[in-house]
């Protein structure tokens, strides 16, 4: 079998390196060619996989390591009789980690309680659902807007949904977790334009972390040269890796599309990927990830008594993702550089990204602390006792 894969897959080697040959490069420069006598394309985001990559190959599976798939045209996939497979949910506790960490250093900037704000989540899928149901356990008032999961019988659940128009009336946080859809009865295309910017209330969060065409980023660029009250998180751009400096100026917090990059997530990924490729070859899934995923170089924190509550929680936050650097890191690289640097330096900074963890890697030793803490951090995955 000859398996050709985007070279940022990690554990590459390890999976499918038994399986036959298998050819390791670049994602976005992935061609036709390189395709053509494959029996499997493996890819993540950034592999346009399109009829024009595909056609005349002899692909019998393509499989993404990511839980997005706007950049797949499956319907040529399947009319062509390719199986596809994706990762749905391999990285969406490391997006809803971006997302708290983000807010943990905002709360502290601008002194606010999330506790005291209500949070708006647009698309309760893997991401938002997780999310909705954190915000509901750390006791923050959330409501969602999810018109597919609404209005699906099968998948309706007690939450609170509302419109995009009255989630943003009411919301003082927002979370933009959809993906990036052109058609279909609820396109998420420019979903925030100009009229919804304007709609925002005053001091409102923006964050996104769903797909960078999700919000008109022209229409924001302007609106933030008008009003300066809102607070815009920013994982996602449009044109990516040409991320706008001139906007990433205007916001408070930049990334290069890394919400998702905890090392857990991207194991995950390439994990869902290999099971579905040896399902669909009828071979035998012999790899154990978890057995050769690394050990976390944080294990454990001892809180003292007394320290205060919003002190705990954000050291333990930041000492497992500090996503400041990540900003930071953005910010040194990007500003200023001219094209191709800075497509080329997007892209650098994705694949050398240190290895990030999950809250649920770091166990957290609270001795004598409040019950309401213990909760807090049993609500943020934080592993809660002494097992060392
Ligand atoms: N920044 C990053 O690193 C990452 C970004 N993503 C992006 O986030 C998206 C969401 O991820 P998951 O939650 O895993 O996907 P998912 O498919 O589980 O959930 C998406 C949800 O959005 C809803 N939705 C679709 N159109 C909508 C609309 N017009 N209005 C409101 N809701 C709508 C769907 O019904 C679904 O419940 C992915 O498609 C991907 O594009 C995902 C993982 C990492
Ligand atoms: O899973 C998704 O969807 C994502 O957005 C991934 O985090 C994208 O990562 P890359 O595939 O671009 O490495």
């Amino acid at each position: 079998m000859k398996i050709v894969a985007d070279e940022n897959i990690p554990l590459l080697m390890e999976c499918f390196g038994a399986m036959g040959e298998v050819v390791a490069l670049p994602g976005r420069s992935i061609s036709p060619e390189d395709v053509q006598d494959a029996d499997a394309l493996l890819v993540r985001s950034v592999t346009k996989v399109s009829r024009q990559l595909v056609e005349n190959s002899s692909l019998k599976f393509v499989g993404t390591a990511t839980a997005g798939f706007d950049h797949i045209d499956r319907d040529y996939l399947a009319s062509q009789g390719i199986a596809f497979s994706h990762a749905p949910g391999c990285n969406a506790t490391a997006v809803v980690e971006y997302v708290l960490a983000a807010l943990d250093i905002l709360a502290e900037r601008d002194g606010f309680e999330l506790r005291d704000r209500r949070v708006g989540i647009i698309g309760k899928g893997q991401v938002g659902g997780r999310l909705y149901r954190m915000m509901e356990r750390l006791g923050v008032d959330v409501c969602a807007c999810d018109p597919l999961l609404e209005s699906n019988e099968d998948s309706r659940d007690d939450a609170r949904y509302v419109s995009v128009d009255q989630l943003i009336e009411c919301s003082d946080i927002i979370c933009l977790h959809t993906p990036l859809t052109m058609d279909g009865p609820y396109p998420t295309h420019y979903l925030i334009g100009e009229q919804q910017l304007r709609a925002m209330k005053p001091g409102t969060v923006l964050i996104n972390a769903g797909r960078g065409p999700v919000i008109d980023n022209a229409a924001l660029k302007q609106c933030l040269s008008e009003r300066d009250d809102l607070t815009v998180v920013l994982d996602v751009w449009e044109h990516e890796p040409d991320a706008d400096p001139e906007l990433m100026a205007q916001v408070d917090i930049a990334t290069p599309h890394i919400a998702g990059y905890s090392l857990d997530g991207k194991i995950r990924g390439t994990e869902m990927i290999y099971k579905a490729l040896c399902q669909h070859f009828g071979l035998p899934a012999r790899v154990r990830l978890p057995a050769i995923t690394p050990l976390p170089v944080l294990k454990q924190m001892k809180f003292s008594e007394g320290t205060s509550f919003s002190t705990t929680c954000s050291k333990a936050i930041r000492s497992v993702y500090d996503i400041r650097r990540d900003d930071a890191v953005m910010r040194k690289g990007l500003m200023g550089a001219e094209e191709p640097q800075r497509r080329l330096t997007f892209d650098r900074l994705r694949k050398d990204y240190p290895e990030r963890r999950e809250f649920s890697t770091l166990r957290v030793e609270l001795k004598n602390c409040a019950a309401e803490l213990t909760d807090v951090f049993q609500a943020l995955q934080f592993k809660i006792g002494d097992e060392l």
